[in-house]
């Protein structure tokens, strides 16, 4: 139906949307925390602390595997991402730094793209 196909339509630009936002955060000079999963042999108490891991590359790839249902879904998992590094890491330290930073580019960027 004509509904369904600007429904389509909505979803298409919102994924579009999304994987740019992605490449944002990646390009941005602290995400260098968040790039890759944390390596649970360097930090061997991630894993017990940290109950949903998740990084940029993983949200990547859900987004090329279309395994989002909706840009909400997408931005909960940024959000878990950012509430991670706060749970694990002091405001202060430099990926406690980062994290905050990022979140805040994060934000902004959403806010653009989806005005409230
Ligand atoms: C986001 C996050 N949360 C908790 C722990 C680590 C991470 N990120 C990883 C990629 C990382 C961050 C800092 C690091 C590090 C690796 O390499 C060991 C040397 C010290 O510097």
């Amino acid at each position: 139906s004509k509904k369904e196909r600007a429904n389509k339509k909505k979803e298409q630009r919102d994924l579009q949307a999304c994987k740019s936002i992605v490449q944002e955060l990646e390009g941005h000079e602290d995400a260098w925390p968040f790039l890759l999963p944390v390596n649970t042999r360097q930090f061997p108490t991630y894993k017990k602390i940290i109950k949903k891991p998740m990084d940029l590359s993983v949200i990547k790839k859900k987004l090329e595997d279309n395994l989002y249902k909706s840009r909400e879904d997408y931005c909960e998992d940024l959000r878990l991402m950012f509430n991670n590094c706060e749970t694990f890491n002091e405001d202060d330290s430099p990926v406690g730094k980062a994290g905050h930073n990022l979140r805040s580019f994060f934000e902004t960027k959403w806010n653009e793209h989806f005005p409230p």
